[in-house]
């Protein structure tokens, strides 16, 4: 049996698959993989273990429906037209969990960041323009007592939530499909609808999958409903925003801010004006860039494509439908 992989990974996932008798065979250059590259490898190949956010549409999952497993190094799925791989039968794995607390982090210090203008200040620093002390200059805002907003409180959205009534005693609201009766009981989490999200959260942190239902969910008419005050976070999915509308929502100051460690495209363009905004932080997506978080991923991904290439159920499934009747 083998498994292609798209990028390297940290090697206890090498190790786990080795020890269980499966060849590897790995993408070794730094550019990602054409779409048609990818199928020429998987082709020859059992699995696949994808590490890259290829593109794993219909037209791949058809031209490779033989895969007995796809497996992702990521706990995002939005690069996988999942509804036709179940419709072909493929079980398609990914690594919910042990990467909670690093993108939580991630999100937390967007926030703290955004709100004292930290980035823009050490550039400051860096481009000799740090002369005297201003009392009125750079100033930020206060976190502590606020309302934090958590669209989408699952995992990742609960740890974020934690740490701001942790630290800061916020409030916190949350929008999502289902109640969280956990983040209710634990953080006096208030459920609210997605309009009084956005009029009452001081920070508004995006914690949901990127789907057709969110694509695109905070545009213009989102951050118009929001407080001139407010900061908003993203370390879920750049396209989950409209970027045009919140560069406006910027410069217009409509909003205060905004932390975002996921851009679309990805990578973010070197001239894009967020950067050069003061109370605007962002990061190249590093939100499960951890030595515990990565390799967390490395062996649920590998664990993953074992079971899929024995014919069994996948620990972590994206489609565990495909195995009812
Ligand atoms: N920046 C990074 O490096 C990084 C790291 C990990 C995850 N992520 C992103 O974070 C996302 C969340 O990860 P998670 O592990 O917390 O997933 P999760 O499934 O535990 O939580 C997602 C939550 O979003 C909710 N949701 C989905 N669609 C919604 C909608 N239309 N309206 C309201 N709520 C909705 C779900 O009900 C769920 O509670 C991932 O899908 C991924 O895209 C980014
Ligand atoms: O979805 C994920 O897991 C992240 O975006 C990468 O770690």
């Amino acid at each position: 049996m083998k498994v292609f992989i798209t990028r390297e990974i940290p090697a206890i996932g090498i190790e786990i698959l080795k020890k269980a008798g499966i060849e590897i065979e790995q993408w070794e250059e730094k550019r990602p993989l054409t779409q048609n590259e990818l199928i020429d490898f998987c082709m020859q190949s059992d699995a696949l273990l994808s590490a890259g956010y290829n593109n794993i549409d219909a037209y791949f999952l058809n031209k490779c429906n033989h895969l007995k497993v796809v497996s992702l190094h990521s706990v995002g799925f939005d690069n996988v037209d999942v509804a036709e791989a179940t419709k072909l039968k493929i079980p398609v794995g990914h690594t919910p969990g042990v990467l909670n607390s690093a993108t939580a982090d991630i999100a937390f210090l967007l926030m703290i960041a955004v709100s004292r203008k930290a980035f823009y200040c050490y550039e400051k620093i860096k481009k000799g323009a740090w002369k005297f002390f201003e009392p009125t200059a750079d100033l930020g805002i206060e976190l502590e007592g606020k309302t934090v907003g958590i669209f989408g409180l699952g995992n990742i959205g609960f740890e974020m939530a934690k740490r701001c009534k942790g630290a800061y005693d916020m409030k916190v609201i949350y929008h999502n499909r289902t109640k969280n009766p956990k983040a209710e009981k634990e953080l006096n989490a208030e459920w609210v609808s997605f309009d009084h999200l956005l009029e009452r959260s001081d920070v508004i942190s995006l914690h949901s999958n990127l789907s057709e239902e969110t694509r695109g969910k905070f545009d213009r008419n989102a951050f118009q409903k929001m407080k001139r005050s407010c900061i908003f976070i993203n370390t879920a999915r750049g396209a989950i925003h409209n970027e045009e509308d919140l560069i406006e929502a910027l410069e217009k100051r409509i909003i205060w801010g905004a932390g975002l460690d996921v851009t679309n495209p990805e990578p973010m363009d070197k001239n894009n004006p967020l950067l050069t905004m003061p109370s605007v932080a962002v990061l190249p997506h590093i939100g499960s860039a951890t030595v515990e978080a990565r390799n967390g991923m490395a062996r649920i991904a590998a664990q993953n494509v074992i079971a899929g290439l024995n014919g069994e159920k996948l620990p972590f499934p994206v489609n565990p439908e495909i195995y009812r009747a």
